[in-house]
């Protein structure tokens, strides 16, 4: 519940008066409705069906004393004239309301979506250690429909409620005891609806779970294609599809049979109930004929009321789920929010000027566990010169790199930006100098021009040729059939692994940083190619600092630094040739596993 009144405020946030017109749309066609089926009662009255004047109910007859008023000759088709306008009248509201229904939506389902973006974009490296990427998706797809059907369900509910009040006040004036009758029944089988609702609960956790799987999985399966086609995997992913398929089936059955249900035992007892009340009029107390099209007429339309009102419930008790995944989210954004996207500068505004050091730093990703991934580094970064960070694979290379550039921060210890320590107040700002280029690059599907100019929009051309060239990528762009226009599929697949590292490289390089960092950037080119790259970083020494890792350990010959991790710890530092003429320590035995065909 708690959830529900939280998007419903945020809903009046967005739409603020626009709401209340809705509402009021929404109150007018049930009221129009409501009046035009009770204005049946006299025309019907007219068609001399039953006698109107034989009935003593003060409704009646204040419209039979209008209805006569009206010359005899036109009254009939008076009647049909003010029944037919009134629901005209009541079709062009509710068009009008509709659409003003869907504008509201509109905009609170834009505005949900831009403030959970929001949030992600501004939050922590950390929320997306945790987080499943395929679980964003879900709550961006799957669930904010959900919270949109919720509260539009919930408006909808609001509003039969007060109509429902308004229309047992009207029947209370026309009949007393039978409407008291009537709520009396309505209250006890609300009573016996809780077990429906909270059934309808159940069957929303269930709902989220299969659907979370469901885009989790087809999320993986469809990132590991390639795995699943050259391994003959396809039987496997198939089955486990096929099983969660089954189980959102009957998931959504599960859920249509409660629905029916619950309006099978309504209709049932609605049967039952008016059987029995004309029953007891007719023979017990023996009430005229027009007395009894009253009771018919009460009772048909207050007793759906209470049919709507239990169904729409558990309709919004299935969506509440969904509500908690999307607040959890943001409470979890909330607390991880490293940075105000609005207002953000977007200037390569500092230039370091003399190093980056770590000071004692330690880093473990899981606090409930004792193992660290870094422990006590302390190094030094010159400004302006190369350094080559390796080590076995898993000995902490990219996660010191994460240190460096601020992605994470130290559990304990300090990383200093020209004796700066970097704090959650400037490390955007730091950043900001850094360009970092993956070993898995990312690309968009679009062309090669879109991809390099999404780190400069106003870069021309000739610039972004320059850069393919330094990244010895201009070669094969200009051999493309439409080179820069070229669109290169999901992630690059369109291109070749080395292809689409030295793409990245260029347009690192286009944002012209103080600070390079390449993570296994290289592995996929070939020598030739390498070598070209090696060149251009050589250029590139002395105007921008360096950082590089690498497996291939003579891809880092020229480096001005070796920093050499081995299980969380810096066990070696210094220039290429004297680390390698160290013949105790590991880089040498790095260096003797690659030169005998091994790998480290
Ligand atoms: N997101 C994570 N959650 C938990 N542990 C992690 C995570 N990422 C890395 N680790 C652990 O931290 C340690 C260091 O990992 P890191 O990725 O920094 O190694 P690496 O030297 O870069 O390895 P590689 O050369 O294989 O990329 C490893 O033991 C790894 O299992």
């Amino acid at each position: 519940m708690t959830e529900l009144i939280y998007f419903m405020k945020k809903l009046h946030n967005v739409a603020g008066t626009k709401l209340y017109a809705n509402f009021i749309g929404m109150m007018l066609i049930s009221s129009i409705e409501g009046v035009s089926i009770y204005l049946l009662i006299p025309l019907l009255g007219l068609t001399g069906i039953f006698n109107l004047g034989s009935l003593t109910i003060p409704f009646l007859d204040n419209v039979n004393s209008i209805v006569h008023q009206i010359p005899e000759r036109i009254q009939f088709v008076t009647m049909i004239t003010l029944y037919v306008l009134l629901v005209i009248g009541q079709a062009v509201i509710q068009r009008n309301q509709t659409v003003l229904n869907t504008r509201i939506h509109q905009a609170f389902i834009r505005s949900l979506r831009l403030s959970t973006y929001r949030d992600l974009l501004q939050a922590e490296w950390k929320l997306y250690l945790r987080t499943r990427k395929s679980d964003i998706n879900h709550i961006l797809n799957n669930e904010l429909v959900r919270i949109i059907q919720g509260t539009s369900l919930a408006m909808k509910l609001a509003t039969t409620i007060i109509f429902t009040l308004i229309q047992v006040a009207f029947a209370l004036w026309l009949s007393f005891k039978l409407t008291l009758l009537v709520l009396l029944c309505g209250t006890l089988m609300a009573i016996f609806s809780r077990r429906f609702s909270r059934r309808a609960k159940t069957i929303g956790v269930e709902t989220t779970e299969l659907t979370k799987s469901y885009i989790a999985g087809i999320t993986d399966h469809f990132n590991g294609i390639k795995d699943i086609k050259t391994n003959m995997l396809e039987r496997q992913h198939y089955n486990w599809f096929l099983a969660l398929c089954k189980q959102l089936e009957s998931n959504f059955t599960k859920f249509a049979k409660l629905q029916t249900g619950t309006q099978l035992f309504y209709k049932i007892t609605s049967a039952v109930l008016i059987g029995l009340f004309i029953y007891t009029s007719f023979e017990v107390l023996h009430v005229s004929g027009g007395e009894l099209m009253l009771i018919v007429v009460i009772f048909s339309r207050l007793w759906p009321k209470f049919i709507t009102l239990q169904n729409s419930w558990e309709q919004i008790v299935t969506s509440i789920p969904a509500f908690t995944s999307l607040m959890d989210l943001q409470k979890e954004c909330e607390e991880a929010k490293e940075f105000e996207l609005r207002g953000a500068s977007e200037e390569l505004s500092i230039r370091m000027q003399s190093d980056i050091e770590c000071h004692n730093v330690s880093y473990r990703y899981d606090l409930n566990k004792p193992d660290y991934a870094l422990k006590d580094v302390n190094i030094r970064v010159p400004a302006n010169s190369m350094t080559a960070i390796v080590g076995k694979s898993g000995a902490g290379k990219s996660t010191l790199i994460d240190l460096l550039i601020g992605l994470v921060r130290p559990e304990s210890g300090e990383v200093l930006y020209d004796g700066v320590p970097l704090t959650a107040h400037n490390t955007l700002a730091h950043r900001r100098m850094v360009s970092y280029v993956p070993q898995d690059p990312f690309l968009f599907h679009s062309s090669i021009r879109d991809n390099l100019k999404l780190v400069d929009p106003h870069a021309i051309d000739e610039r972004l040729w320059e850069a393919l060239r330094f990244a010895a990528a201009e070669d094969f762009v200009r051999k493309l059939p439409d080179g820069l226009d070229t669109i290169i599929g999901d992630r690059g697949i369109r291109l070749s692994g080395g292809e689409r590292q030295r793409l990245v490289l260029a347009r690192a390089i286009l944002r012209r940083p103080s600070i390079l960092v390449l993570d296994e950037a290289t592995s996929a080119l070939d020598n030739e190619n390498e070598a070209k790259v090696q060149a251009a970083l050589e250029r590139l020494k002395g105007s921008m600092t360096i950082i590089v890792i690498a497996h291939r350990l003579s891809t880092i010959r020229n480096a001005d630094q070796v920093i050499v991790i081995e299980q969380g710890r810096v066990v070696q530092q210094g220039a290429y040739h004297q680390l390698s003429s160290e013949t105790r320590g590991t880089f040498s035995r790095l260096l003797s596993y690659q030169e005998a065909g091994l790998n480290s």
